[in-house]
């Protein structure tokens, strides 16, 4: 099935406290001299239409990346969802007209070149209003494509229901799993841990530095 790509916003999730890692901004940690979040950003620009930045604190130490920063707009950092939550009104409010949001975590540096387009072709062809990155059998529920008129709903769970898993949100809709190979590298691989980082240098090797 071969469809148009519709006008779509990225969000990279950098919302989160960084934990295993010792807290900080694990986006900006380097990897073969380049922060991961360059890599990301570098990864995603040619596949979206504009790119924002999840963040909480300061939006200052993100500024020469150049993008816009967005908080969340949810107390107590309830994970993921909130982030998501957050682009979702900021497209709403600020790309009238654009209906999708993609969403990666930017802590992610080896994401596919194919990533938007081919999540488009699986909601489509399941007439979904998300869909959700797989690799091998692990799925990615951070990365995926949100319908911007989801997000009232995605409000009621986060703020009413006290929803925290993505998982446990997307159970209650038609979602679009669309599988990635793992070979030569797992294009999902994330950095939780510093010995991820250690990990992700010699992945970097693989995937041509
Ligand atoms: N906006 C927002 N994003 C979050 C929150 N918690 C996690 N994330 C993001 O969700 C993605 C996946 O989360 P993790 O890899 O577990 O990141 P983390 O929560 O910073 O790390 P740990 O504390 O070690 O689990 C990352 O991109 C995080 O930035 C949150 O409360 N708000
Ligand atoms: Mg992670």
């Amino acid at each position: 099935m071969t469809i148009e790509i519709p006008p779509t916003q990225g969000v990279l999730l950098a919302g989160g406290l960084a934990r295993r890692m010792g807290g900080g901004d694990k986006p900006m940690r380097t990897i073969g001299g380049s922060t991961i979040l360059e890599r990301v950003i570098a990864r995603l620009k040619p596949q979206c239409d504009g790119i924002i930045l999840n963040a909480n604190g300061d939006p200052g130490r993100f500024a020469m990346f150049g993008l816009t920063v967005v908080a969340d707009n949810v107390p107590d950092f309830p994970g993921p969802l909130a982030g998501i939550l957050a682009a979702l009104d900021w497209t709403a409010t600020n790309r009238p007209g654009v209906e999708w949001v993609l969403s990666a975590a930017a802590d992610c540096p080896f994401l596919p070149r194919d990533l938007v387009m081919r999540l488009h072709q699986g909601r489509a062809e399941e007439k979904a209003q998300l869909a959700v990155a797989v690799s091998g059998e692990q799925s990615h529920p951070v990365i995926g494509l949100w319908h911007v008129g989801l997000r009232e709903e995605l409000r009621r769970a986060l703020v009413k229901d006290d929803i925290r898993k993505i998982d446990r949100w997307t159970a209650c809709y038609r979602l679009a799993a669309v599988s990635w190979p793992t070979e030569p590298l797992d294009p999902f691989f994330n950095a939780n841990t510093v010995e991820d980082i250690a990990e992700a240098e010699r992945l970097a090797a693989l995937d041509g530095g």
